[in-house]
């Protein structure tokens, strides 16, 4: 988790257009969150052929994936019963028979994800496992219920026992340039998450332009955001290739001026296990790693996990190779 002393404040005026583009500072923040947007197409359609992951050890990189999984449950019709389900499957995401195959044990999710109310049945459904309970809050998805209610969902949030805080900003904010009300709201909910993890949803589907979710990143990052999270699932454009592009570029350039690691959480429609290879393709070329960790990577998934379990059964009953095991690390 960021400090609370958010050190960062002051280059919050370096996201605007720069009043002096001589300058070497601005010039080197604005560049981070400019986005050449046919660069970045062109880089983002050449990932999924990419083979930086090896093909030989992608059981292993499959497996790494499940680590990194919220296992989410968002739907209206939520219920107790379905959500201590969804807790059984992060305890135990894997077959046995498959995890004995792969000489593997221990698996589980990265977190489990879900609404306010579903918060202590999570908790109780994961006690002693060590699996975080993730809340979305602040009036996902939309965000635009009264302030105070925003600050207060996050409280009872926490004391209902979420470790991890999945708060939406304001889109307005960013269509509209006014990036000092942005950073002032991500500061006020850091605060109230106290010592929960806050992952900062971006909505980028609705940002408009790939250059303002450059902006958006940075200014939540420096407001104190332990992740930036692409989108709700909600949006009818959620993670794309391009915007995560843009977003872990802007995770590097803010880790190599001011030593700050923030994680990345690319979520909305990820279901299959090729797009997860894709997506951890990316991080390691772009960030290395130390991003391949569930402290600084997750997806946000509902049904990822299904086509991974198929994608290892078909890899324990087919063309298994021994080798994955140096890459699971
Ligand atoms: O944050 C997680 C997303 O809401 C999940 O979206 P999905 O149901 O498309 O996987």
């Amino acid at each position: 988790m960021q400090t609370e002393t958010m050190p960062h404040s002051s280059l919050l005026p370096l996201v605007a257009e720069p009043r002096n583009p001589g300058m070497d500072l601005d010039m080197q923040w604005v560049r981070a969150v400019q986005a050449n947007t046919s660069a970045i197409e062109r880089r983002a359609s050449s990932l999924p052929g990419r083979r930086s992951l090896k093909k030989d050890h992608q059981a292993a990189w499959l497996l790494r994936a499940v680590t990194c999984i919220d296992l989410t449950t968002l739907a209206g019709d939520d219920t107790v019963g379905r959500v201590q389900r969804l807790c059984a499957k992060a305890r135990q995401p894997v077959r046995a028979d498959l995890l004995d195959a792969l000489g593997m044990q221990g698996l589980t999710t990265g977190a489990v994800c879900v609404y306010h109310d579903m918060i202590a049945p999570a908790v109780q459904a994961l006690a002693g496992t060590g699996i975080p309970v993730a809340a979305v809050s602040t009036g996902f998805p939309a965000g635009l219920s009264p302030f105070h209610l925003r600050i207060a969902e996050i409280g009872e949030s926490v004391a209902a026992g979420a470790q991890e805080i999945d708060i939406v900003i304001s889109r307005r904010q960013v269509l509209s340039g006014n990036w000092q009300a942005l950073y002032d709201e991500m500061k006020t909910f850091r605060e109230a998450c106290g010592d929960a993890h806050v992952k900062a949803i971006l909505a980028t589907g609705e940002l408009g332009t790939l250059r303002n979710v450059g902006r958006a990143s940075l200014v939540c990052m420096m407001a104190g955001a332990d992740f930036i999270k692409t989108s709700t699932g909600k949006e009818s454009v959620n993670a794309t290739l391009p915007v995560s592009l843009v977003m872990i570029r802007a995770i590097r350039d803010y880790y190599q001026r001011t030593g700050y690691r923030v994680g990345y959480k690319p979520a909305g429609g990820i279901s299959k296990a090729k797009d997860a290879l894709v997506y951890l393709s990316l991080m390691k070329d772009e960030l290395g790693d130390r991003w391949l960790q569930p402290d600084l990577f997750r997806f946000g998934a509902s049904s990822l996990l299904g086509d991974i379990e198929r994608q290892l059964e078909h890899h324990v009953t087919g063309a298994y190779s021994a080798g994955y095991r140096h890459a699971i690390g």
